[in-house]
């Protein structure tokens, strides 16, 4: 059995005494090397639920309990050496004046040796595609790139769980694949859960659960296409349908049989063929 990694057992929040609660009654598990993602609408709670993950916020209400350990103020220190968190705005995150130095920042911290940071500096960055920038300096480099630099910096302390919250929003299209089949490929390998935090549905086809928030609460979890046959409903929490979706509700509306929800153009076309060839 895969082991627990993150749990929230009825976890409640809100940023202050005044304030309305913005998680309610939270209960949640993501074990040891699956990939995760959590989805919602602005304001839905989502990036509340990455700051618990690590100790940068603590809940009111309920327990979290990362790699085996409860979080308290004593144990945030350990926590935050199994847990990777890259945010959206990157510019946030550098600290050094160089890309390697800014990568090497966190190793530091954690008492890494030379040796090994080293290794490590040139596998990330090789791995994000940013190793021919180890000199330049983090404010140079466009918004896609200090992404992909955030997210080396993050993989090379080697965390048990990464969380991306709309960490490849500044990417197109196709930069975003290549991080997410890097991601994917380094959480693979190294057993880790990962965990992709977002308002766009298109991106958690890769997930092998996903968890739906609503206005602080935990709306449905389930497997993507699964996820993907509630169109009606998802519409009416402000999720945007994908195309390939859309497209498929008005391929039946037609009148085309299609049994199975598609994720994408491939599955949709596969769907078609097989209908399309058994009348
Ligand atoms: N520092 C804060 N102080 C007070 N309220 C806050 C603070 N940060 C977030 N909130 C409120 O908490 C609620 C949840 O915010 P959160 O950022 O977790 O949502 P989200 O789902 O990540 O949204 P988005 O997709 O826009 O990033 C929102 O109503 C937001 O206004």
């Amino acid at each position: 059995m895969r082991e627990k990694l993150v749990e929230f057992k009825n976890v409640s929040f809100r940023y202050g005494e005044e304030q309305p609660w913005v998680l309610k009654d939270c209960s949640f598990e993501i074990y040891q090397n699956e990939a995760a993602a959590i989805i919602g609408h602005n304001g839905s709670g989502k990036s509340t639920i990455a700051k618990l993950m690590n100790g940068l916020l603590f809940p009111q209400e309920g327990e979290i309990i990362i790699n085996g350990r409860q979080l308290t103020q004593e144990s945030i220190w350990e926590i935050r050496k199994d847990v990777g968190m890259v945010f959206q705005n990157p510019d946030n995150q550098f600290v050094g004046t160089t890309v390697q130095d800014d990568v090497a920042f966190g190793m530091e911290n954690r008492g890494i040796e030379r040796d090994e940071m080293v290794k490590r500096i040139d596998n990330t960055l090789k791995a994000v595609s940013m190793d021919s920038y180890r000199l330049t300096e983090p404010h140079k480099l466009s918004g896609g790139q200090k992404q992909r630099v955030a997210i080396a910096s993050v993989l090379a302390i080697f965390p048990q769980v990464l969380i991306l919250d709309e960490a490849t929003a500044m990417l197109d299209p196709r930069g975003r694949r290549d991080i997410m089949k890097t991601v994917t490929n380094v959480q693979e390998e190294r057993n880790l859960s990962l965990i992709t935090i977002t308002h766009d549905l298109q991106e958690v086809v890769q997930a092998e659960r996903v968890i739906v928030m609503n206005n602080g609460e935990i709306w449905d979890e389930a497997v993507p296409r699964e996820i993907f046959a509630k169109k009606a409903e998802l519409r009416e929490i402000g999720l945007d349908i994908p195309f390939i979706a859309t497209l498929s509700d008005e391929l039946r509306h037609a009148g085309v049989t299609i049994t199975n929800e598609a994720l994408s153009h491939e599955e949709l076309l596969e769907e078609l063929w097989t209908s399309h060839s058994t009348t």
